[in-house]
């Protein structure tokens, strides 16, 4: 089961996911300016920031909408970095968010897991309901595929339906309960399932009440970092074990930023992963 790998990588490695949220403007001067597509520019700077990151993260998470908002040309920013990924034998993350009926969710499966997008793990949206989750299936059970489920997200606005009271508890607990019984079937010898859950660092209250009620799940959580979220609160996640991966895409790849414009930007963005992973307590 490939969230057994996942688990592996965040022994080795520790539990940070570093995201690729790379838009142009935060590329530093030099690159900007250089007379190659913006295709190529974007893909300079993931492959630099993926060579000074890998033995500092666990995986990976490129998320889609920065390099869709560039046409054709950011698609293949996004496909060569998912290839480069793993190329170096690093885990990605498609941080795609689909959900739709079972016809097209089928064609969603083909795409992100096999092909010009091939990624490892995708992220999912549960709101249609199961049938819109099991084409992946049988990509979990043949081809070592995962997914990360919307359970309870990180932006202010997630209270709107996800707190709403449903059956005497939270609509997320009900969301995240149903989750975990999806991936009852994909559960690996590391105990967790290639059915995960994503759940925002920004609730840390929500986050503890899932993990309490939920046995077989591994979270992907956002929110560290420039959404602010409290790393405190992964100490109690993590006491009986590291059972997630913490992800930051801003205040890593936007690092150099605060420092200087030049070709040191992926070193800058090594370093604030290595600040990251002491800052969230992981010890080897
Ligand atoms: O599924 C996600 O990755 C996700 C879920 C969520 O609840 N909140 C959230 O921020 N994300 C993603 O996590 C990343 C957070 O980016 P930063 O705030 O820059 O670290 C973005 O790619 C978001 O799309």
């Amino acid at each position: 089961m490939i969230i057994d790998r996942l688990c592996e990588e965040v022994k080795k490695y520790g539990p940070v996911c570093v995201g690729l949220d790379t838009k142009i403007e935060y590329l530093p001067e030099y690159l900007k300016d250089k007379d190659i597509s913006d295709s190529e520019k974007l893909f300079e700077f993931n492959r630099k920031i993926i060579d000074d990151t890998l033995d500092t993260c666990a995986c990976y998470k490129v998320q889609i909408a920065h390099y869709e908002s560039l046409g054709l040309e950011g698609l293949k920013a996004y496909s060569e970095t998912l290839k480069y990924i793993k190329e170096n034998n690093k885990l990605s993350i498609g941080d795609i968010k689909r959900g739709d009926i079972l016809s097209t969710a089928t064609m969603y499966a083909k795409a992100h897991f096999e092909g010009e997008f091939e990624a490892d793990f995708i992220t999912v949206n549960p709101y249609m309901g199961e049938d819109a989750i099991s084409p992946y299936y049988e990509y979990i059970k043949s081809k070592e595929k995962g997914l990360f489920v919307l359970m309870k997200t990180s932006n202010p606005s997630s209270s709107d339906f996800q707190d709403l009271e449903v059956k005497d508890e939270k609509l997320y607990m009900e969301v995240a309960k149903k989750i975990e019984s999806w991936g009852e079937e994909f559960v690996g010898q590391s105990g967790y399932s290639s059915i995960g859950g994503v759940v925002g660092l920004t609730g840390a209250g929500e986050l503890i009440n899932i993990k309490n009620e939920l046995k077989n799940s591994f979270f992907l959580i956002p929110g560290y970092g420039a959404q602010g979220g409290d790393p405190k609160v992964l100490k109690q996640l993590f006491k009986d074990g590291i059972c997630a991966v913490i992800n930051s895409s801003r205040k890593i790849i936007t690092a150099h930023k605060n420092v200087d414009e030049t070709e040191t930007f992926s070193l800058c963005a090594r370093k604030e992963t290595l600040r990251m992973r002491e800052d969230i307590g992981w010890e080897k």
